[in-house]
């Protein structure tokens, strides 16, 4: 059967039933205020068509005119894609064309003068790791310093003064050659700013990630880049809300979602997760899936007792961006290739949390007494029982 193309053409038919009042109060209930479309140069258009990717762009609204701070508008892009060879082809073949993907999809992303973009997780590589096989996948693995793939996007940062968020497999060599889930930013001057770990790892469906690399022990790094305060959330950890909160803790304005989920598994939790971690912290979220079907050399169980299978499922993309005002853009297609770009203010923010207080009223003294006390070994749930007598 043939994938959904997306969410969005699915509700623009069902748009067209209604009258324009209640198509637009269908629009404003679903997606909050409006995220206007965004005009792009003509060359950009054309090399998206040329290289057949969904190039989309669309602007949160911006803050009220501050007396005592101008405005600080960023545009922010996150990237979808597919592998470009099949996973039989020897490992340097499968990571020249995903980076020769990627350096197109940059290229026009600097077009259309994005300040900072993000690329899926575990971009350079196929998401082998439900084969639960060693070799030749870990070959895939590099140093977050100064590996391959870092020094490329060191090359496209400098050269185009974009911030980016790279998310590679990490061979760490300083501590015996240990694997993360490393995302790794890169500043707008080239330079590499820092690195940050995923740090729940999935236990669920075909996502048997531990065989590979250890939880993360980075903590809730934010880095201070010339466009804003940015942090990454790696896929999983989206289901974690305490994780959202360490970053936005920690100052974080925009949070990066890179992930690689399939529909099976998480596709009615995509629009909602970081739609929320945006809303609680305050901040912007920009998530963004890989797309298209992985088929591996070899069988694999899911271990749910069904027949062993050689792909993965489809991963959907319907990368989007969530604001601090509850509000969203629209998603990218579910199929094919593409680039998110969002024009956001980052006054915003500062202005929701005078609006909503969220900060004001959270209770973290209350949180962390309550999570001090449940890691104890003698912690008693505080549950309220009726007596019999
Ligand atoms: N890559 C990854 O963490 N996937 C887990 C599945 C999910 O979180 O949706």
């Amino acid at each position: 059967m043939a994938e959904v193309e997306s969410l969005e053409t699915l509700l623009e038919k069902s748009a067209s039933a209604l009258d324009e009042r209640e198509a637009s109060e269908m629009k404003r209930i679903l997606y909050g205020a409006p995220t206007p479309k965004i005009e792009l140069p003509r060359e950009a258009v054309e090399k998206a068509g040329a290289g057949n990717f969904e190039l989309a762009a669309y602007k949160f609204p911006v803050s009220g005119e501050e007396e005592s701070r101008p405005r600080r508008i960023v545009r922010i892009a996150v990237v979808q894609n597919e592998i470009v060879k099949p996973t039989t082809a020897p490992i340097s073949e499968q990571k020249t064309a995903l980076w020769d993907r990627i350096k197109e999809i940059t290229h026009t992303a600097s077009l259309c003068g994005v300040n900072i973009i993000c690329y899926q997780e575990a971009w350079p590589q196929p998401f082998f790791f439900c084969t639960r096989e060693k070799y030749p996948w870990t070959e895939f693995a590099e140093s977050a310093e100064d590996g391959p793939t870092i020094k490329l996007c060191q090359e496209m940062a400098a050269r185009y003064n974009m911030v980016i968020v790279s998310s590679i497999l990490e061979r760490d060599a300083n501590h015996g050659g240990v694997l993360f889930n490393t995302a790794v930013i890169i500043s707008n001057s080239g330079k590499v700013l820092g690195k940050t770990h995923k740090n729940h790892i999935p236990r669920v469906g075909d996502f048997n990630e531990s065989t590979y690399y250890m939880e993360g022990n980075t903590g809730h790094k934010v880095f201070q880049t010339a466009y804003g305060r940015i942090a990454v959330n790696i896929c999983y950890g989206r289901h974690h809300p305490l994780n959202w909160l360490g970053y936005g803790i920690n100052g974080a304005e925009i949070v990066f979602n890179p992930s690689a989920t399939v529909g099976a598994l998480s596709e009615p939790m995509w629009p909602i997760e970081a739609r929320n971690a945006a809303i609680a912290n305050s901040y912007f979220v920009a998530c963004n899936n890989r797309v298209g079907t992985e088929t591996f050399p070899n069988e694999f169980t899911s271990a749910d007792g069904k027949p062993a299978h050689k792909d993965f499922g489809h991963f959907y993309g319907s990368s989007y961006v969530a604001g601090p005002n509850g509000g969203r853009t629209p998603g990218l297609n579910r199929v094919r290739d593409g680039i998110l770009i969002c024009e956001i203010d980052l006054n915003l923010i500062q202005q929701i949390r005078d609006k909503w207080c969220f900060q004001m009223t959270q209770r973290t003294e209350i949180y962390a007494k309550l999570l001090a006390d449940a890691v104890k070994p003698d912690f008693k749930p505080d549950i309220v029982y009726e007596t019999t007598d």
